[in-house]
């Protein structure tokens, strides 16, 4: 997909007319998600908020750095941690691939830790073949490998629009400010870009950026710590007096507030009120600064239409907070959206947002519910509220397909990892602790591979081949451009080189994707939560696939998707029709099911404030 550079495709109350960089993206971004726990798919909408946050405040008291790889089911008949590779070998192309149209993405979409682990993870794996679909009838191999952590920073280049540009550039400048926008205009890859340009800055004293968010899931997605867990406040639910006495006995989280100069919170829309006043004043407090935060230098951004905080009756929002104006000088409201480049859409989506519908986008969420044929074999990502549908979608799905079950076991790694704490820590996870594959499964790329395979990225496994048996297409734009002689592409994937080590016998799943049209082989990567210092908290590696026929609307979060179907008969929170419909590129790729206006709800305090929300020139 690419934007049409002629459309001016705005969002937000306010819109003003500017001219903004044309930019040609196809799906992109960064999420994480609550994986594996059973129990959370009972709980209530509000038990599971309120879980997100107890989730989120793990941390305080880390033990031991400890690292071991999961025992996976099955006989261990292999440790590849020195079978090396030798390099990729390259033949004739697997198939005629056309030439691969490039997409411009910024440089920081890989996390940090990706741009710095060139660590070893242990990577184990069980393989389950089977001759029928039956997992019962499976015989089971377990082979346990180590692979080395790819290292895919970019350096391609960032076409920030000028509003994003612009607060890129007064953070730069030192200014604390709070940037919103609906969904798709480019927060998440603002942030990032915010992220890779302070790390950059403060190489020398990486403490010195605070990176966290509201929850587990969303520190996950942007490779920081949940706020809770920076401040050293517990559940923060005591005075900013009491905490900041706490806060004072405990010697790395007091290093924390006084190293910190830039404070990020993503997801602010579900940071309370009281909470976000009680770490204004702790900061104060901590650093003997009478400025709010103690003159941290904070960065907030989310969008205030998703969910709220968790309250037992009605919310305070953080922008309801006393500290909120003094904290947050400059306001910014992104409004170019970039995920649709159909302002039809883009209407009924703001409409869809501000819970104020009208006939004629009613009319025509209505007419959604039409069924769409995709002729390459890959489907609508179906969208649910419930992970226990989502599960029971993709497993009818997986069950139709007879074919050898290919079992991935995760491993782990973090001062937390065998303790409760680190359990919940790894719920924020997207990639799964066990992933099972088969041959013909419909998959999303959970990483950014490269340009043109990214978070978000749909296909289906072809294969399943040794790392150095596989026969990477030369025609791919990758080995052209890493050619003996030419300039390798920085943005190049480290995948298409064999991890260094593997064990013999061990498969990897080849996964074609649909747009463009390529074949990649897919390795273990690994994902981590760390403190500011550095610390290690948990890490996970993985294969960055999950399967992609059904995806919960919580997962879906930040997602762009070509194909999506929901049902809303199912939605039960406010919020939740307008995030899962906004994840859809144009309204030729959605369909929706029992499209009810009634279930389309925006918060009445969050309706107001907007109005108040004054878009800053640039
Ligand atoms: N400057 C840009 N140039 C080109 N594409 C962009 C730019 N900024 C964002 N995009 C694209 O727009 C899409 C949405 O971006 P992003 O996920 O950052 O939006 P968001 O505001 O965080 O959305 P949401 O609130 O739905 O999570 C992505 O596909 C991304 O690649």
């Amino acid at each position: 997909m690419s934007q049409s550079s002629g459309k001016q495709v705005m969002s937000g109350l306010r819109t003003v007319k500017r001219d903004f960089s044309s930019n040609s993206v196809t799906s992109s971004s960064q999420t994480t998600d609550s994986g594996e726990s059973s129990r959370q798919q009972k709980l209530s909408a509000s038990e599971r908020r309120l879980k997100l946050i107890q989730d989120a405040l793990s941390g305080m008291s880390a033990p031991e750095e400890k690292k071991q790889p999961f025992s996976g089911p099955g006989r261990t008949v292999a440790t590849g941690s020195n079978s090396n590779f030798t390099g990729s070998k390259r033949s004739a192309p697997a198939d005629n691939q056309p030439a691969a149209k490039k997409r411009q993405l910024p440089s920081s979409w890989n996390t940090s830790f990706d741009e710095k682990s060139s660590s070893i993870a242990s990577y184990s794996s069980t393989r389950t073949l089977s001759a029928s679909a039956s997992a019962n009838s499976a015989t089971k191999t377990t082979i346990t490998v180590a692979s080395t952590t790819q290292s895919s920073s970019k350096t391609s280049g960032v076409f920030l629009s000028q509003e994003q540009t612009h607060i890129l550039k007064l953070v730069e400048a030192g200014e604390s400010l709070f940037y919103t926008g609906s969904a798709g205009t480019g927060k998440s890859v603002l942030l990032r870009e915010i992220i890779r340009v302070l790390r950059k800055r403060f190489s020398k004293t990486p403490d010195a950026i605070a990176i966290t968010a509201s929850t587990g899931i969303a520190a996950c997605n942007i490779g920081g710590v949940t706020i809770h867990s920076f401040a050293g406040i517990g559940i923060g639910v005591d005075s900013a007096e009491q905490l900041t006495t706490r806060i004072r006995k405990n010697k790395k989280a007091m290093s924390r507030w006084l190293r910190t100069k830039v404070l990020i919170i993503d997801e602010v829309s579900m940071v309370d009120g009281d909470l976000f006043d009680k770490l204004a004043q702790i900061g104060s407090a901590l650093r003997k600064d009478p400025r709010p935060f103690g003159g941290i230098q904070v960065i907030v951004t989310g969008d205030f239409f998703q969910l709220p905080p968790v309250a037992k009756g009605d919310p305070k929002f953080a922008f309801e907070a006393d500290y909120w104006k003094k904290a947050v000088k400059k306001t910014f409201n992104l409004t170019k959206v970039f995920r649709q480049s159909d302002p039809e859409f883009v209407d009924m989506l703001n409409e869809m947002r501000f819970g104020r519908l009208t006939t004629d986008s009613i009319t025509r969420f209505m007419r959604l519910s039409r069924p769409i044929q995709y002729d390459d074999g890959v489907s609508a990502t179906e969208l649910f509220p419930r992970r226990e549908d989502v599960e029971r979608a993709n497993g009818t799905r997986m069950r139709t397909l007879n074919t050898e079950t290919h079992e991935y076991t995760a491993s782990h790694g973090g001062k937390l990892f065998g303790t409760e704490q680190g359990e919940k820590l790894l719920t924020n996870f997207m990639a799964p602790g066990k992933l099972t594959l088969k041959l013909g499964a419909q998959v999303m790329l959970i990483k950014n591979m490269d340009e043109m395979n990214v978070n978000g990225s749909m296909g289906t496994i072809v294969e399943f081949v040794e790392p150095n048996q596989y026969l990477q297409n030369p025609d791919d734009p990758y080995v052209a451009s890493t050619k003996p002689g030419s300039k390798p592409n920085s943005a190049a994937p480290a995948s298409k080189e064999p991890k260094k080590t593997a064990a013999m016998g061990m498969k990897w799943p080849v996964v074609e994707f649909t747009n463009p049209k390529r074949k990649m082989l897919i390795q273990p990567e690994s994902w981590k939560v760390e403190l500011p210092d550095g610390e290690v908290q948990i890490s996970r590696t993985q294969l960055p696939l999950i399967l992609a026929w059904a995806m919960s609307i919580h997962k879906s979060q930040g997602q762009t998707l070509e194909r999506v179907k929901v049902d809303l008969a199912r939605i039960f929170e406010k919020g939740q029709a307008y995030v899962a419909l906004s994840r859809a590129t144009s309204l030729e790729g959605l369909q929706v099911l029992n499209f009810d206006p009634a279930k389309v709800k925006a918060h009445p305090k969050v309706v107001e404030w907007s109005r108040t929300l004054e878009v800053v020139p640039v």
